[in-house]
């Protein structure tokens, strides 16, 4: 009933973008088919100590000293066990790139629909880009309080030809991103006591994909009632994100929603699910979500970095034998994971339910 309902007011709404539908004047509520209700009781206490954001500063890992190395590698075991997310800071990509990558973001979601449209495509998510509201609109039972684009700028750099500024920008944001991921995943390697560049060569990350995928939140009249993007996992290794001065991001910690805040400039990095599935379980893929406000548009960045399309990604047989273990999960090649989670039927739950042993 509610699915027909929302089907039914979703057409009635003819969405082209939430941007035109929270721009026109006579929004005062929240269409039925924006329905999600956030419950306050479930949102974490961010002055407990429990919930103290870990940081990783990434200067230590690139020009520390051997012992200031060896330090942040062993904070990290702990990090990515109990929290599988953590704010990266001072990681050499400079603040004004990062500002130009948002005000270009900015400028692509400003365009009029009919030119954003230009950029509609179908729902492969290995599409060379991809602009649309809400996930899904095919599948969706209620919609989301977003707009997006999706570029992939990895193996090979794709680019929107809109903004005139975009390709430029986003292709040097991508690289220097990119740098930090794999300077990331180096130091999980290690912090597995594997080598540095395990995770790199078994994941195939010279052929990696690489997605910038931006989010477009309007402020929201009743922002308890809508959500930008409800909880998941990403489906790659790694995932860094960045937004504008508005917060929104939250990830599940102990049992609660926290909403992540932080140095300003700092990337934002969440494990994602191949990081699981590799470590057989040790390290955490987090839950996470966006929240929408209703004071001004919020604009995230995030930047996946996952294996090779054709990597087949199991338990490292490595750290099974360290730690005596049997796997937990299934082999899957990555593809194949993708268009599980995305094929409309794991949206909200976990893939990781059909891979598990
Ligand atoms: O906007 C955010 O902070 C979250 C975005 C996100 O989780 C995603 O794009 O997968
Ligand atoms: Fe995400």
């Amino acid at each position: 009933m509610a699915e027909v309902a929302a089907a039914q007011s979703t057409e009635a709404l003819k969405v082209t973008s939430i941007k035109s539908l929270a721009e026109s004047p006579a929004l005062n509520s929240v269409p039925s088919a924006y329905g999600f209700t956030i419950n306050p009781n479930d949102e974490a206490d961010p002055n407990d100590p429990e919930f103290a954001i870990p940081i990783v500063d990434m200067s230590l890992l690139t020009s520390g000293s051997p012992e200031q190395r060896s330090k942040i590698i062993h904070d990290l075991v702990k990090i990515c066990q109990e929290w599988g997310f953590f704010i990266a800071i001072n990681h050499g990509v400079p603040e004004s790139l990062m500002k130009a990558m948002i005000e270009t973001c900015h400028g692509f979601f400003s365009l009029p629909d009919e030119e954003k449209n230009e950029f509609k495509s179908g729902n492969d998510v290995l599409e060379m880009f991809k602009y649309g509201t809400s996930y899904n609109l095919a599948l969706d039972k209620f919609l989301l309080w977003r707009d997006f684009f999706k570029v992939r700028v990895h193996p090979e750099f794709y680019s929107l030809y809109k903004p005139a500024c975009f390709s430029e920008v986003s292709m040097e944001f991508s690289k220097r991103a990119r740098e930090v991921a794999l300077e990331i995943t180096r130091a999980i390697s290690e912090s597995l006591g594997l080598e540095p560049n395990y995770i790199h060569n078994a994941m195939n990350m010279d052929r990696g994909i690489q997605m910038l995928a931006a989010n477009y939140y309007p402020p929201c009249p009743r922002p308890e009632h809508a959500i930008g993007i409800p909880h998941h996992t990403d489906h790659g290794l790694v995932t860094l994100l960045i937004q504008n001065e508005m917060k929104g991001l939250q990830v599940e910690h102990n049992g609660k929603w926290l909403t992540v805040d932080g140095p300003p400039n700092g990337f934002f990095v969440n494990l994602a699910d191949q990081m699981q599935i590799l470590t057989n379980g040790k390290y955490k893929s987090v839950m996470h979500r966006a929240t929408v406000n209703n004071k001004a548009t919020r604009i995230s960045i995030a930047i996946p970095h996952g294996p090779s399309v054709d990597t087949v990604v199991a338990p490292a047989p490595e750290l099974l034998e360290k730690e005596g273990q049997a796997p937990k999960y299934l082999a899957m090649n990555y593809k194949e994971y993708i268009q599980l989670q995305q094929s409309g039927k794991n949206y909200m739950k976990s893939t990781f339910d059909h891979i598990r042993v």
